[in-house]
């Protein structure tokens, strides 16, 4: 990364609350509180990952971005441009510049279309080289995935699972995209499979100067991929920064709990256990105060009234941020961990 950081996405107070239909008269009746008001930035050519529980909201957050479903609020800003204020064909001149790979790409690949004719519809839909250039870009392309060019008249249904993802990362390349949202894109490979399409994802990365805005659950892939991380619990952003302050010196009790959960690659190095105890609370009814108080061992009764905002606290380095009332005595051990009354909440 370069030492000028140039802003290109801004995402700012965004919420995404999905209506509860319910009564005789189908009135909405509640919300699903999914993404609930949260904020970051993502540099040119940086990987931000996305981490948390299932149901915590990051594929929301991705969905939102790209307008594959209306926020309910907030601003996303991309290269300066606030996204929502786009008619819908401003928007189809940036569904260009920003491209999805899903978890399956089987399911996002027509069947019955050959690889050729998958590729070349991204193109023509998005005005990408006259036709008869296209079928050059299409070789071109397989052959960046690590694929045979001779194979692009085959079908989806004659790939492996790995390939068909390189498949589904050469049709978000040829519109020639500046962010990718990653989507839990390799979480359905084999892990030797997942290394080298995350080695693919990488050397595309330095090779085109591309942005990712990485979704996932696996704090692996993330520890590999990422440049920046962003922790997520129950529809808010709990903590962010980068990868080091986040596997090295986690400062919120959540982030704490997902690590302890994955091995420390440096046996010599001790990290605090916290347990991460019970279920995730519904996000219809979130917890009052700090979202993660009815599963954090550190809670006190402020947890449960102020929420916390996201701060870089005493220690933390610049751009590490945490959303905890009491990371400063959760440090300094003034504040141990209480399993025995966590029981009784
Ligand atoms: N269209 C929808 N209508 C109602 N609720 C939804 C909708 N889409 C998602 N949700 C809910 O919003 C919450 C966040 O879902 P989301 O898929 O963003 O989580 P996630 O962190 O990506 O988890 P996963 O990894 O399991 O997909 C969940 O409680 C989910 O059930």
């Amino acid at each position: 990364m370069s030492l000028e950081k140039r802003e290109l996405l801004k995402v700012d107070g965004l919420k995404q609350h999905f209506p509860i239909k319910g009564g005789f008269f189908g009135r909405t009746v509640n919300h699903v509180k999914a993404v609930d008001d949260i904020s970051f930035t993502v540099y040119e050519g940086e990987t931000v990952s996305i981490v948390g529980e299932s149901g915590c909201g990051k594929s929301t957050t991705g969905r939102a971005i790209l307008r594959l479903e209306e926020p309910s609020d907030g601003k996303v800003y991309f290269e300066g441009t606030d996204l929502a204020s786009l008619s819908k064909s401003e928007m189809r001149k940036y569904r260009k510049d920003l491209q999805i790979i899903f978890q399956d790409p089987y399911a996002s690949i027509n069947p019955r279309q050959s690889i050729s004719d998958v590729l070349n519809e991204a193109m023509e839909i998005q005005n990408v080289l006259p036709r008869k250039e296209r079928r050059k870009r299409i070789i071109e392309l397989l052959e960046t995935v690590g694929l045979n060019g001779s194979q692009a008249d085959r079908y989806p249904h004659e790939f492996s699972g790995g390939q068909r993802q390189r498949i589904g990362i050469a049709r978000a390349l040829s519109v020639n995209p500046k962010l990718i949202i990653c989507d839990e894109a390799v979480s359905a490979l084999d892990v030797s499979i997942q290394a080298q399409v995350l080695n693919l994802l990488e050397e595309l990365q330095d090779e085109y100067g591309l942005t990712y805005l990485f979704i996932s659950h696996d704090l692996g892939v993330v520890r590999h991929i990422s440049d920046r991380v962003i922790v997520m619990y129950l529809g808010k952003i709990v903590e962010i920064g980068d990868k080091v302050s986040i596997f090295d010196s986690p400062k919120h009790p959540y982030t704490k709990a997902l690590l302890s959960a994955i091995p420390v690659p440096d046996p010599d190095r001790e990290r605090e256990h916290v347990v991460l105890r019970g279920d995730v609370p519904s996000p219809i009814d979130p917890p009052s105060g700090c979202r993660f108080h009815t599963r954090c061992p550190f809670a006190q009764e402020k947890c449960r009234v102020d929420v916390p905002e996201l701060v870089t606290h005493d220690g933390m380095k610049q751009g590490h941020e945490a959303a905890c009332h009491f990371v400063e005595e959760i440090e300094s051990g003034q504040l141990k961990p209480n399993y025995m009354e966590k029981a009784a909440f």
